[in-house]
């Protein structure tokens, strides 16, 4: 378990985190999001003391990661896979990890063959693809078969099947009982691994919940209608109190009212309807939602011809 307690990191006036209390437990993928500079890496760099906190503290299994004789034992983490020298191998590099931390070299090849490098674990890491790296990084954490594990970014640079082995691994570390706290922008695969999600935004919490709660408060949950006759029958259905969005020519996204009324609506208003059908709501949605007010690094949506 990883206990945050009024964890909170400046640099000079800018405050990255903000008074952080959580707790990531075990047997579950909790899933770290928000935007970009929102605090989530200086927030893991903490735990495993790679920056000190401000105010407040953070605790692996109740305690400071500085106070643990073994460390790597206990919590894993990849933090920066670019972090590795580029002229040492996979191995040696693993070995070294190994060495200092009083780990049985065995278990260098027990890892290298979980993460699918042992064909390529003796050459240089310079040479790796980026997701090469993000392997070795994963292998990195894994080595000390620890109870805890952080991931800032694994599937950063992985191809589909390496997101998907990534998705499999997360589910089968919290499935063993462990702590899986892992940071991603992808919310699609996000919303397939994580069963909850604890979301920053310019390093407060804004939501530290279960997926299933976070996509249900979103507005994703709507109806999609297209017609040609899209204003008039908008017009109909906002008259009774729905939410009515255009989305495209013709078509229309509306909240507030069942798939069946809206279908209904339309067939006794004789208004003639090419496709209806329910839009299921998304964390991609429901994190829109949650973080608008807090994007930093906003673009202001452009749309395509801004660009050219
Ligand atoms: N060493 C540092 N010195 C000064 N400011 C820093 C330092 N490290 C981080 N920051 C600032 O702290 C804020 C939080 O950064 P952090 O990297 O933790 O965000 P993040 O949520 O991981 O972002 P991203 O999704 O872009 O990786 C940012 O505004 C960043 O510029």
């Amino acid at each position: 378990m990883i206990t945050l307690r009024g964890l909170t990191k400046r640099y000079g006036d800018k405050t990255a985190v903000d008074g952080l209390s959580l707790e990531v437990a075990a047997g579950k993928v909790t899933g770290f999001l928000g935007p970009n500079g929102a605090g989530k890496s200086t927030t893991m760099r903490m735990i495993v003391g790679l920056d000190h906190p401000s105010a407040g503290e953070a605790l692996v299994g109740g305690r400071r990661y500085a106070g643990m004789p073994r460390p790597i034992r206990e919590v894993g983490a990849l933090l920066d896979a670019g972090s590795v020298h580029p002229g040492r191998s996979a191995r040696a590099h693993l070995v070294a990890m190994a060495r200092s931390n009083g780990i049985p070299l065995a278990r260098v090849d027990k890892v290298l063959g979980l993460v699918g490098l042992e064909s390529v674990a003796g050459r240089r890491v310079g040479a790796y693809s980026l997701g090469m790296r993000q392997r070795l990084g994963i292998a990195g954490a894994l080595l000390g078969d620890p109870g805890v594990l952080m991931f800032d970014e694994p599937v950063n640079g992985l191809d589909p099947d390496g997101v998907l082995w990534v998705r499999r691994l997360m589910r089968g570390l919290a499935a063993e009982g462990r702590t899986v706290f892992v940071s991603s922008h992808l919310m699609s695969e996000m919303q397939l691994t994580a069963d909850r999600l604890v979301v920053l935004g310019r390093g407060r919490l804004l939501t530290d919940a279960p997926m299933a709660e976070v996509i249900a408060r979103g507005s994703g949950n709507a109806v999609r209608v297209r017609s040609p006759r899209a204003s008039e029958l908008a017009e109909r259905l906002r008259a009774v109190g729905a939410e009515v969005r255009r989305t495209d020519e013709g078509e229309l996204r509306v909240t507030g009212l069942p798939i069946d009324r809206v279908g209904l609506m339309a067939y006794e208003a004789g208004v003639p309807v090419l496709e209806l059908s329910a839009v299921e709501a998304s964390l991609e949605e429901a994190y829109m939602d949650l973080t608008g007010a807090s994007v930093e690094y906003g673009t202001g949506m452009p749309g395509a011809e801004a660009l050219r």
